[in-house]
């Protein structure tokens, strides 16, 4: 698509693909690169803040596209996704700018088909279920030519972002990305992937392993293409054990992230694990520069359990979003406080992401709280 046609997605609905936007937020010197800079450990005068799916359906502008363009198009048309990645930084001022993409979209590149649908969620058809699945599964490869859009969106979104809000790239953990191609999409109880897992653990780890190099070398050229910080995202922590975690997660987890430090030793990775506040003492020794914390946890207590000298990042409760002004402020002083003060090796953000239905206007309370308090 070329920037300036319309593009025709319905018969019935045209909607007009954006000029090149800018991004007009101030610049403040200060604060060039704050998030970068924290994710590294590094001096800062006030905590910086983005927010996991902080472009989604609870913004009326995302949905003017999200009710028309399917989600494959809007994330895989450059130009489109740059203006949803956009969206929400210049509405809010956030200092991290996340490309709009999502976990399974690499899958195309080593052969596995997928899709979102309205109403049902993300779904893969392909099987991975058995031998003959996971030998089948081809290498990444050359991935401007499998997926070319990424590096037209990254590019574009640094020249726009540069200077003004730092550019995060992502990827799906490994577990996780194998326990979404195995479910077939999502799932209550992971029962097919945990069958896998206790049957054929060797066959299971395969499939898991072969991810983790996908994955490692799929976040490494999102850095090439632009990315300052990556964060792997365990999103289906909740469905595992401490002792799944260890066996099965943790070792293809830091697999991915020693491939992307080894390719990108300048560029900070924060590794999340949604759901996996109760084996946040496993985490210590990912191999990444920070942890992004769930919201099941009391703030000082991963504070204490990580150390210090672990970078965190988190974790504000979504739901606190649906509250008055004064407890979403309130949210925010205690999270700040308890990760140790304002700048305190802290990243803010919720402790998930931001559910659709929040209303625009608790986001704003909650970025305004954030940037008032410095050192
Ligand atoms: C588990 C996971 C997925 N995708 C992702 C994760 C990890 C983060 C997490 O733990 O939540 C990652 C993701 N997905 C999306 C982003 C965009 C950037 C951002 O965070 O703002 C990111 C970082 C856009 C998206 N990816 C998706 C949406 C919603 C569908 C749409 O916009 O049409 C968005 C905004 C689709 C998707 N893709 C996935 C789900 C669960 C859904 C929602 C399904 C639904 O509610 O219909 C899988």
């Amino acid at each position: 698509f070329s920037l300036m046609t319309p593009l025709s997605i319905r018969t019935d609905t045209t909607i007009k693909v954006p000029a090149p936007p800018v991004l007009d937020v101030p610049e403040v010197p200060e604060d060039h690169d704050i998030l970068l800079r924290a994710a590294r450990g590094e001096d800062v005068r006030r905590t910086p803040l983005w927010m996991m799916r902080q472009a989604g359906r609870y913004m009326k502008a995302f949905r003017e596209y999200s009710d028309v363009i399917p989600f494959r198009t809007r994330s895989e048309t450059p130009s489109v996704a740059i203006e949803l990645s956009l969206q929400c930084v210049k509405r809010y001022g956030l200092d991290g700018c996340i490309m709009f993409s999502d976990i399974l979209t690499p899958l195309t590149a080593i052969g596995v088909d997928w899709d979102v649908v309205k109403g049902k969620g993300p779904q893969v058809t392909t099987d991975l279920s058995t031998r003959e699945g996971v030998d089948a599964l081809s290498e990444l490869g050359n991935i401007d030519e499998k997926l070319p859009f990424l590096r037209e969106t990254l590019e574009g979104l640094r020249k726009i972002t540069d200077g003004k809000t730092t550019l995060l790239g992502f990827v799906g953990s490994p577990w996780t990305l194998s326990a979404y191609c195995v479910e077939k999409g999502g799932t209550k109880d992971c029962r097919a992937f945990k069958r896998m897992m206790y049957e054929e653990p060797e066959l299971a780890k395969e499939l898991i392993d072969k991810m983790a190099v996908m994955a490692g070398n799929y976040a490494a050229h999102q850095v090439d293409c632009g990315a300052q910080v990556i964060q792997v995202f365990e999103s289906w922590a909740h469905h595992m054990s401490p002792k799944d975690f260890e066996e099965f997660a943790k070792p293809a987890a830091k697999k991915t992230i020693e491939i992307i430090k080894n390719k990108c030793p300048d560029t900070p990775v924060i590794f999340f694990a949604n759901g996996g506040s109760a084996y946040l003492e496993l985490q210590r020794d990912m191999g990444g520069d920070m942890v992004c914390v769930d919201w099941q946890v009391d703030m000082a207590v991963a504070r204490e359990i990580l150390g210090k000298n672990i970078p965190i990042s988190g974790n504000v409760d979504p739901g606190v979003l649906f509250g008055t002004e004064q407890q979403v402020r309130e949210a925010v002083r205690e999270c700040v406080k308890k990760a140790g003060g304002p700048g305190a090796m802290h990243v803010m953000n919720l402790g998930h992401g931001v559910r659709q239905g929040t209303p625009e206007i608790a986001v704003e309370w909650l970025v305004d709280e954030s940037k008032r308090l410095t050192k």
